[in-house]
């Protein structure tokens, strides 16, 4: 049973997340921190006949502090969609809070663009010496989610969404994200072809996209994000709590796994510092990082097409904290 705290909890993933974590058996704590209507939030699930204990916080008197001390877990969708400068600055502000209030727990980065923000909260965490790069994730499980749910329905069976699986490596933006159908736990229907393959990975890289314009200007993906980061979080709470094999892709540090880093970096030919891969949660966070494994000429393209953008995805995150602009 654990503590678990969103940041960010009044926004629109922010709500759906907190509930979905209300409901989850292994929350014994949950702590509400955003600069707005966390009281309400928090009032409002504190009626949930669930286990979990809620509470909410604001800035004023030490919000974040109390919101974050005794946590071992952090989920951070705190931020405004598509707004990657403001972003920084937020997720910076809320990983000095998490170093100074929270340093042993894992925190779950949602805010965009994640490939960035990753090695912002990275940066933070160092500067105050308690960087561990086994309790830092970036949060790419709605690609999963995506890629499983967009090859159950190229499969013509919704219900295959949840029960097959499709490894969804690199970084979550654009071309960046790269889903390895080749691996599919199921495989993709006979007669498809090369271009309905091209035309799959585009929707699962492009899915955010899709959202914002059905959305038409009232924000990005909340709910199916709610359910992922859920799902993500779910994973990292059971491997907490000593339940073993629990293998899920995130956008790590690659010195998470030192010997399973190195070979990362062999398979794609470049020496990043992060990328998504598959990553097998224990109690102490990462216990280790799963290659690429065998994948097609198409799928090694995808890979080296999103290397470049990566690396400098990645280096505005690391010079943000260096000289703070993004
Ligand atoms: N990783 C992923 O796959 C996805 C990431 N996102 C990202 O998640 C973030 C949040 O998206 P939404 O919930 O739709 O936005 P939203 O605007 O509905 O909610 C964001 C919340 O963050 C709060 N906030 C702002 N500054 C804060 C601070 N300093 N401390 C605490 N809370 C603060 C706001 O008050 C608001 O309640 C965005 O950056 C978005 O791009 C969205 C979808 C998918
Ligand atoms: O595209 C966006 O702005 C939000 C996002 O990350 C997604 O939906 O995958």
């Amino acid at each position: 049973m654990s503590k678990a705290v969103v940041l960010g909890a009044a926004g629109g993933i922010g709500q759906p997340l907190a509930l979905l974590l209300k409901s989850n058996p292994l929350v014994k704590e949950l702590a509400l921190f955003d600069i707005v209507n966390t009281p309400g939030v928090a009032a409002d699930l504190s009626h949930i006949s669930t286990p979990a204990k809620v509470s909410g916080y604001l800035p004023p008197d030490d919000g974040l502090k109390k919101a974050l001390t005794g946590a071992d877990i952090v989920v951070i969708p705190a931020g405004v969609p598509r707004k990657p400068g403001i972003n920084a600055g937020i997720v910076r502000d809320l990983a000095t809070g998490i170093a100074t209030a929270a340093p042993k727990a894992s925190i779950l980065v949602i805010s965009n663009p994640v490939n960035s923000t990753v090695p912002i909260v990275v940066e933070v965490l160092k500067k105050h010496g308690v960087f561990d790069p086994k309790k830092v994730f970036g949060v790419t499980t709605l690609d999963v989610v995506r890629a499983q749910t967009f090859a159950a329905e190229v499969l013509g069976d919704l219900s295959l969404a949840s029960k097959l699986t499709v490894p969804v490596v690199g970084g979550h933006s654009g071309v960046t994200i790269v889903p390895l159908f080749s691996q599919s736990s199921t495989p993709l229907p006979s007669g498809f072809t090369k271009s309905d393959l091209e035309a799959l990975t585009t929707r699962v890289q492009f899915g955010g996209d899709e959202v914002v314009k059905a959305k038409d200007g009232a924000g990005s993906a909340t709910l199916s994000m709610a359910y992922a980061g859920a799902e993500f979080a779910e994973k990292v709470l059971r491997a907490l709590n000593g339940e073993k094999g629990i293998v899920a892709p995130s956008f790590v540090h690659l010195s998470a796994d030192k010997e399973g880093g190195e070979a990362v970096k062999k398979e794609i030919g470049q020496d990043l510092e992060y990328f998504s891969v598959r990553v097998q949660l224990g109690p102490g966070g990462v216990e280790k990082l799963h290659g690429l494994g065998s994948i097609t000429e198409y799928e090694r393209s995808l890979v080296q097409a999103a290397v470049p953008d990566l690396a400098s995805n990645i280096d505005k995150g690391v010079s943000f904290i260096a000289s703070p602009k993004l």
